[in-house]
């Protein structure tokens, strides 16, 4: 790593662990927190997810303010289970409806924005298994301890599991093979990140408004990037949060994560007129084995990208209303 990452490495990097609720809600100084958990069909996980959120940070220790679910239209009982669980529940595709609607983890987390009151902003994946509380107390160490840092993203032992075994580790298939090369090739100062897909992070709504949002999994690789370049690495923080485990999704499915962040990463080199502008959309042709033949699959892969929120005009007033 250069030096200047070295540093930052040994600077902004914290264990989760050594930042206690009580403190954390005593910093809070008025300051609004809201936790945003994007989910399409958790009702597995979001339940318990939910419940270890509010009976821990917002009826132990008032450090939360609010636990919002962005049902991503979702088909189970998502929604119903999360209610249920004590959390505030909005729809995705009927937030902000005049900016039209787009499918994908992203457009969850930028129509948040319009939800939200919160100064500060916790998102939280709704597929972790054995949630601790914990995450989000270490997610907002930083920011409430140090007002220079605006944007903590969480690192973590990320074991595998295949469907039938759990292996110790193996996770996160697609940081290792796409998001750190990319990155350590185009944006070495970012080569200190230890996990720069993790789903959980948070950031200060005042900078969460000024960058764009992409709309489906490209949205974590082009918000790193967007950070960086908006408040500078010595704005952002890591925080240790142990190990995480979720639902590990299929090769294939990760493969069409992979070329959206491919898509994302060649949009942010060409803004920086590095790379051609990159295509709207790819077919990618994937293959199964169907007895003595191999079928192909072919899937249509995009990025959009939602424009910074307070470009859309809207923002929460000083009397926490959203106008
Ligand atoms: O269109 C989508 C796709 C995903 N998600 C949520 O985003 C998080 C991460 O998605 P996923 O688990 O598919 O990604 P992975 O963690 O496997 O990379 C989960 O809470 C999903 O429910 C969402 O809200 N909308
Ligand atoms: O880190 C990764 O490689 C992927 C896939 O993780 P696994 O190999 O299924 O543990 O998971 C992350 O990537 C997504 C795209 O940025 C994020 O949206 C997810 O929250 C994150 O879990």
């Amino acid at each position: 790593m250069r030096a200047e990452v070295q540093d930052w490495y040994s600077s902004r990097s914290f264990q989760g662990s050594v930042f206690d609720r009580q403190d954390l809600t005593a910093r809070k100084q008025g300051q609004r927190v809201s936790v945003v958990l994007p989910a399409k069909n958790e009702a597995a996980t979001i339940g318990a997810i939910v419940t270890a959120l509010r009976t821990e940070l917002m009826e132990e220790v008032p450090l939360l303010d609010e636990i919002i679910v962005i049902d991503s239209n979702s088909t189970d009982d998502t929604s119903t289970v999360a209610a249920a669980a004590g959390a505030t529940i909005a729809h995705q595709d009927q937030i902000l409806p005049d900016t039209g609607c787009i499918p994908g983890k992203g457009e969850a987390l930028w129509k948040s924005l319009a939800v939200a009151s919160g100064d500060i902003i916790v998102f939280i994946d709704a597929d972790l298994q054995g949630f601790n509380a914990q995450f989000a107390v270490g997610l907002l160490g930083p920011l409430l301890t140090d007002p220079q840092v605006h944007f903590v993203k969480s690192y973590y032992d990320r074991p595998l599991d295949d469907g039938v075994k759990v292996m110790p580790a193996g996770g996160g298939r697609v940081t290792e093979l796409v998001a750190r090369p990319l990155l350590n090739l185009f944006w070495p100062e970012l080569a200190g990140v230890v996990q720069p897909l993790a789903g959980e992070y948070a950031g200060r709504r005042s900078l969460l408004e000024c960058i764009p949002f992409v709309s489906g999994y490209g949205v974590e690789i082009g918000m790193l990037i967007d950070v960086l370049e908006t408040v500078g690495l010595d704005g952002m923080a890591q925080v240790d949060l142990g190990e995480r485990r979720h639902r590990n999704s299929t090769d294939g499915e990760l493969a069409r994560m992979a070329l959206q962040i491919q898509l994302t990463v060649q949009a942010r080199l060409h803004r920086r007129g590095l790379a051609p502008a990159a295509p709207h959309t790819v077919e990618l042709t994937q293959f199964l084995r169907d007895g003595e033949n191999y079928i192909g699959d072919t899937t249509a892969i995009g990025v959009s990208e939602r424009p910074p929120m307070l470009e859309v005009g809207h923002h929460w007033s000083t009397t926490g209303e959203w106008v």
